[in-house]
């Protein structure tokens, strides 16, 4: 395998940080999209009730222009049967002129005209106009037709915009005598201009009647009536009879939502329109509402995820802080502390606990090895020295043994090293039995030894190196026979020597008992 492991360089942010982004953006994604969502969903369904609603008024004001021409022309139908019965009479004539003008204040103006157009009776009273011929096309269309009509619009020689409403008077024997003629000023007050303007008017909201020649016939501006409108998608569609709803652009540029409808017995196009702009702006307010509704329960939800997260990021960070002290005494306890309230923590935290005590324990057998000697398992110089130290630093008396076995060469050499080595291994029996808990045996190399004896003075270390020579000469060595051994003791007891100073004593007293004969003990 030529590729090498390689660990990636973890991000520097911590569990918390990291489920806090994540729900954070994830939270921030919802919300967007909702309000994405939202805002489309409004948005369409504004603009299709607005349409709805426009397309609805438009018929509604239709109708009502349509029920006033129809009213218009029944109120003539009556005169006109009245005058049909008294053509004769100029006075029955001028009281139904005067009447159609008054009473229901349909017209502006009422003219009563005979079959060739001459004006019979007016009011209100133009004595300029009766007997004469009213050149007026709508009227000589009215006389042309015999029949009931409502005009195209007409601009006076007064320049006012008019339309007449016509009804035709027969004699009782069906011969056509003339017409009675109803003129509604456009650009007056008027009942019709009432009709169509006391409808409801908001939000941008505003309604406008244009005739067949695309002529406006009532604006909300005033100065916009008469004005002959360009192109309108949706005045053709009232025009060509069809009424509903539809998004047209004005001769402005600005978008609206048009309804449109046809006024019944007239090609009159009504038109409802409201720039699309309203419904836009309404929808900013629904969602500014929105939004700021949305503002409470997200803070409780930001507040709900920050404990939350602290909650489930404190077991794992206190078992990844007790992960780098693993070869600690105290990381069991430690680990044993943490509350891993839910199940992954827990698992962790078992593991982790197996993998401590496995750790310590290997721990401990290494620094076993370390410490001690493999061939009797008595502790090590190095072992030996480490306790010296820490009876030095906490300032315990102590003596030191060295004991070094008589001629063990000749052992070697007369039985061999494996009958040698047992004969090691039997000393240093012989020291663990006569070792305390404290004290501590140790083979310094080759057939040396040492015993080190914390608060024992030298009187008693004498006893004891006494007593284990003694044990040692009486002991049958397997193979071996008899051992005998020399032994130097040295005490620290108040004596200002440091450890090293104390062992070399016991080895120069040792080499004195070797000198003055061997199998012997000297202590001074
Ligand atoms: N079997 C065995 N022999 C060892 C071991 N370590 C050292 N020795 C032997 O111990 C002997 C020590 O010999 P010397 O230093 O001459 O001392 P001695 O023969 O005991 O003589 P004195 O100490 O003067 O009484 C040598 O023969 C070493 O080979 C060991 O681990 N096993």
């Amino acid at each position: 395998m030529t590729d090498s492991f390689k660990p990636s360089r973890p991000l520097p942010v911590n569990l918390r940080g990291l489920i806090l982004c994540i729900v954070l953006a994830s939270v921030l994604a919802t919300l967007c999209n909702s309000l994405v969502v939202a805002y489309r969903v409004q948005r369409d369904a504004l603009i299709h009730s607005t349409l709805e609603s426009n397309a609805a008024y438009a018929a509604k004001v239709a109708s009502s222009i349509g029920e006033f021409l129809r009213a218009a022309h029944n109120n003539l139908n009556y005169s006109a049967k009245i005058l049909g019965k008294h053509w004769d009479d100029p006075q029955v004539l001028h009281e139904e002129a005067l009447r159609l003008e008054a009473q229901d204040q349909y017209f502006n103006s009422v003219e009563i005209l005979d079959a060739n157009g001459k004006v019979l009776a007016s009011n209100p009273p133009q004595a300029q106009i009766v007997g004469s011929n009213v050149p007026a096309s709508g009227i000589r269309q009215a006389l042309q037709e015999r029949r009931a009509l409502v005009s195209s619009t007409y601009v006076s020689r007064q320049g006012n915009l008019i339309v007449f409403v016509s009804e035709p008077v027969f004699s009782k024997a069906g011969v056509f005598l003339g017409a009675v003629v109803g003129s509604i000023y456009l650009l007056d007050q008027s009942a019709l201009h009432t009709v169509i303007s006391s409808h409801f008017h908001h939000e941008g909201t505003f309604a406008f009647v244009a005739d067949s020649n695309r002529r406006l016939l009532y604006h909300p501006n005033p100065a916009r009536i008469s004005e002959v409108l360009g192109e309108n998608l949706a005045v053709d569609a009232a025009l060509g009879g069809e009424r509903g709803s539809m998004e047209i652009r004005n001769s402005e540029g600005v978008e609206m939502l048009a309804g449109y409808s046809q006024v019944p017995d007239s090609n009159w196009a009504v038109v409802v329109q409201q720039p699309r702009e309203h419904s836009q702006a309404t929808l900013r307010r629904l969602m500014h509402d929105m939004i700021m509704g949305m503002i409470p329960a997200g803070l409780l939800g930001m507040v709900l995820v920050f404990v939350g997260t602290t909650l489930i990021a404190r077991p794992l960070r206190l078992l990844s802080a007790a992960a780098q002290q693993l070869s600690a005494p105290q990381t069991t306890e430690l680990l044993q502390r943490i509350n891993a309230w839910y199940h992954d923590a827990s698992a962790i935290r078992q593991a982790m606990l197996a993998g401590v005590q496995l750790l310590q324990q290997k721990l401990g057998r290494l620094s076993h090895e370390a410490q001690s000697d493999p061939l009797t398992g008595l502790a090590n110089r190095r072992a030996m020295e480490e306790l010296l130290s820490v009876l030095e630093q906490t300032q315990q008396p102590y003596t030191v043994l060295a004991l070094d076995i008589d001629h063990f060469k000749r052992v070697n050499d007369t039985f061999g090293h494996d009958a040698g080595d047992v004969a090691l291994k039997q000393v240093a029996e012989i020291l663990k039995q006569n070792s305390r808990a404290n004290d501590l045996a140790c083979r310094s190399g080759g057939e040396e030894f040492s015993l080190l004896l914390p608060d024992t003075t030298q009187e008693t270390a004498r006893a004891i190196a006494e007593r284990i020579r003694q044990s040692i000469a009486d002991a049958r060595i397997p193979q071996v026979g008899n051992l005998k051994i020399s032994i130097g003791v040295a005490s620290k007891a108040g004596a200002p020597m440091t450890p090293q100073q104390v062992l070399k004593l016991a080895d120069e007293r040792l080499y004195r008992a070797k000198e003055s004969g061997r199998n012997r003990v000297v202590s001074a």
